[in-house]
């Protein structure tokens, strides 16, 4: 792949891949280590919550710093109102608008978008004359979660799958899940097998050898650990994506972005009340996700009697809680959860399920 720096415009990093993958892990490596570059981050959630910032606004005012050193304010922006390719106009295209004229523009723009969005309308956005004259998609990086892969998760049934890409790869699958990773797959300029640690080495080889074959002609596949990778590697590629769409299959080629599947998904969060025990919690939330079949659950704790907060994680059925930094001045210490999940689970019950694990603590 052609390496070069076009100083004329800024480029700009997509970074897409399935929920859980390890996309905000990833923009968290590269704002600490950026490079020497300043880096401003366009995030996209999934649903009205802002769970991202969650992780990533560790400190400062909402939603538009963070408190990575080097992160200025009006560095974030985070744009909350679902997929990012069916808000590029409303949402989309005034932030980068706003970005690119300002006094002290960026040097790179990282945009990460959320783990079920097709990653294309939003590369067709940089084909917008305002943004195309400024900006350029330097790469789209896909996040594998490798053992979600390993263990089948975005699979439909293999035979089936096999003869829509050899037909088709536009033709839709009978997995809501396997047609936003295929998609993701095929718009990607580099593929990260993420969560290395977590799977042996045949298994890693084992998918490496399957997804090889799912990817543009040149797309590398780079195994990595907590998305550890050098910058350098990620910024610059130099893709220009924007001029390159029509090599990148999607599902939702010729299709009205307000037709596409985001309905599939859905979220929901609740509020859980202080929790002494969060491990208990964690014992019960293995149960619910196990219930529901959730794919996602992000949070927060409050743990009476302790500074910091808790961030919970679940990808799956494998759950992580940490204590991220200490609650502010002013703050509500108030705990709560956000779920993810295919459409079609019970709303009224999971929200008692989870609401009921407020208790378990
Ligand atoms: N064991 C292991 N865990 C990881 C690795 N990378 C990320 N994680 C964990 O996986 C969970 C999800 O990581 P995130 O970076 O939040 O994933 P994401 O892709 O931003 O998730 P969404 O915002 O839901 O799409 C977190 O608990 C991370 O700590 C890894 O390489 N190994």
């Amino acid at each position: 792949m052609a390496r070069f720096e076009d100083l004329s415009r800024i480029p700009a990093t997509v970074i897409t891949g399935f929920l859980g993958a390890g996309k905000t892990t990833l923009i968290q490596r590269l704002l600490e280590n950026p490079a020497g570059r300043r880096i401003a981050l366009i995030i996209n959630e999934f649903g009205d919550i802002g769970m991202d910032r969650l992780v990533l606004d560790r400190g400062a005012a909402e939603g538009v710093s963070c408190d990575i050193p080097g992160c200025r304010d009006g560095d974030v922006v985070e744009l909350a109102n679902g997929c990012i390719c069916c808000t590029v106009a409303d949402e989309f295209l005034p932030t980068m608008q706003h970005l690119i004229e300002r006094d002290d523009p960026p040097d790179h723009i990282v945009i990460e978008t959320s783990g079920l969005a097709l990653p294309k309308p939003l590369i067709k956005a940089f084909q917008w004359p305002d943004v195309r004259s400024r900006v350029t998609v330097d790469g789209v990086i896909a996040v594998i979660d490798t053992p979600a892969v390993a263990a089948g998760l975005f699979a439909d049934d293999p035979a089936a799958v096999e003869a829509l890409r050899r037909a088709d790869p536009g033709l839709d699958h009978e997995n809501p899940l396997e047609e936003v990773f295929t998609d993701q797959l095929q718009c990607a300029d580099l593929v990260m097998l993420n969560k290395a640690d977590l799977v042996d080495g045949p298994t890693m080889a084992r998918v490496k050898a399957d997804l090889a074959p799912r990817l543009r002609p040149g797309v590398s596949l780079l195994a990595t650990t907590q998305a550890e990778v050098p910058g350098d590697l990620l910024l610059g590629l130099g893709a220009a994506a924007e001029d390159d769409l029509d090599a990148r299959p999607s599902h939702h080629d010729g299709i009205d972005n307000a037709d596409h599947h985001h309905d599939d998904f859905d979220s929901l969060a609740v509020e859980i009340p202080s929790i002494a025990d969060p491990a208990a919690l964690q014992a019960g939330l293995q149960k619910v996700i196990a219930a529901h079949g959730l794919l996602r659950v992000k949070g927060v704790l409050d743990v009476p009697g302790k500074p910091m907060r808790q961030v919970v994680q679940a990808v799956g059925p494998r759950i992580e809680r940490y204590f991220d930094r200490p609650w502010r001045d002013g703050e509500a210490r108030q705990g709560r959860l956000v779920a993810i999940a295919l459409t079609g689970f019970d709303r009224a019950r999971l929200s008692a399920d989870l609401a009921a694990l407020g208790g378990a603590g």
